[in-house]
Order: structure tokens, then C-alpha cells, then sequence
């Protein structure tokens, strides 16, 4: 399995950029909060980790993944923000709802990033599990949370060559 021991939030071979002169916009879901509160903590002190100011990081909630599309949206309308991150996660349950809702939230995260022309970064864990999730929640395959930061972070640094 490719994820087999291995912590997916590991950035030391990476060159991370400074965050101190962007600002960042967050949009988490509600739904299985449990696991998205851990995905919060993760982003915010990563980019606190890199600089960013605490003033610089506006943070909205949703109700569920899906409406993920929308809070960036929503989001965007500032048009200071020079990134914006997307946390959810979707479980798979007893229909092919799971299907739609993570189909639907990739497509309309990429569509709200080319509207604004502005990185819109895709923090969602789509698990078969709770278990699933919680590892990559903060547990032994790292913070999806954190991952999604450190990209917003070189994305913005990308956007402002
Ligand atoms: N089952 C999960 C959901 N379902 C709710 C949807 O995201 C959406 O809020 C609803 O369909 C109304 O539009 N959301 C998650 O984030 N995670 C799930 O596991
Ligand atoms: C991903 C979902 O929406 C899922 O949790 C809903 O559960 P079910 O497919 O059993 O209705």
C-alpha cells in the first residue's frame, strides 16, 4: 500500500516560502468535525508555522463538504485573500452519495479557483473509514490539513512572481 508507515506531511525535503506577506482564507466543513477541527489546527499552525500573521487568516464553516464550493466562493469576494483552503471529509456510507459529494467538491473547487484566478487548495479526505480519516487527522499518515497549508503557502508565493 503507498501509504504504507508513511507520513504524507512530511515537508523536510522541501523549501517552504515565507508566509508573513499573504493572506489566507479557510473553509472547513462541519459534518465529522471530529475529524475536520483536527484539519483546522493542522493548517492554522502551519502557516502560523511559516509566518503567517494570525490577522491574515480569515476562517469560515460550512455545513458539509459540498458546500465547500460555495464558502470559497464566499470567500473570494475578498479580494486581498491570496489563498484559500478547503477542509472536509467525506466517509463513504451505505450509497454512492460519497461519490457525488467528493466528484462534486473536486470539480467545483477547481471551477471557484479559475473564476477568481486564485490557488484553492483541496484539504478533503475522501476515507472509506472514520479510522481512515483520523490518520490522516493528525495520526501516523500525518495532517492532511498541514499538507494543504504548505501548498496554499507555495501557491501563493507561485502567484506573485
Ligand atoms: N456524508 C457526508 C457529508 N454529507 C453532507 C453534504 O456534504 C452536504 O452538506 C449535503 O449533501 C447538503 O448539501 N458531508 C461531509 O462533509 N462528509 C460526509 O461524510
Ligand atoms: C458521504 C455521505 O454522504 C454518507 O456519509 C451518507 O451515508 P449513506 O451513503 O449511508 O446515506
Amino acid at each position: 500500500m503507498a501509504t504504507h508507515n508513511k507520513n504524507l506531511s512530511d515537508f523536510s525535503h522541501m523549501e517552504v516560502a515565507s508566509a508573513n506577506s499573504y493572506r489566507f482564507g479557510i473553509v472547513v466543513s462541519q459534518w465529522n468535525a471530529e475529524v475536520t477541527g483536527k484539519l483546522l489546527d493542522g493548517a492554522y499552525e502551519t502557516l502560523t508555522k511559516y509566518g503567517a500573521k494570525e490577522h491574515s487568516i480569515r476562517i469560515i464553516q460550512v455545513p458539509g463538504s459540498y458546500e465547500l464550493t460555495s464558502g470559497a466562493d464566499i470567500l473570494l469576494r475578498d479580494k486581498a485573500l491570496d489563498a484559500v483552503i478547503c477542509l472536509g471529509c467525506v466517509i463513504q456510507g451505505e450509497t454512492k452519495h460519497f461519490d457525488y459529494i467528493c466528484s462534486a467538491v473536486a470539480h467545483g473547487i477547481s471551477h471557484v479557483a479559475l473564476k477568481h484566478n486564485k490557488p484553492v487548495i483541496f484539504g478533503v479526505l475522501t476515507t472509506d473509514n472514520l479510522q481512515q480519516a483520523l490518520d490522516r487527522a493528525g495520526g501516523k499518515h500525518g495532517n492532511k490539513g498541514a499538507e494543504a497549508a504548505v501548498t496554499a503557502i507555495q501557491m501563493a508565493a507561485l502567484s506573485a512572481i
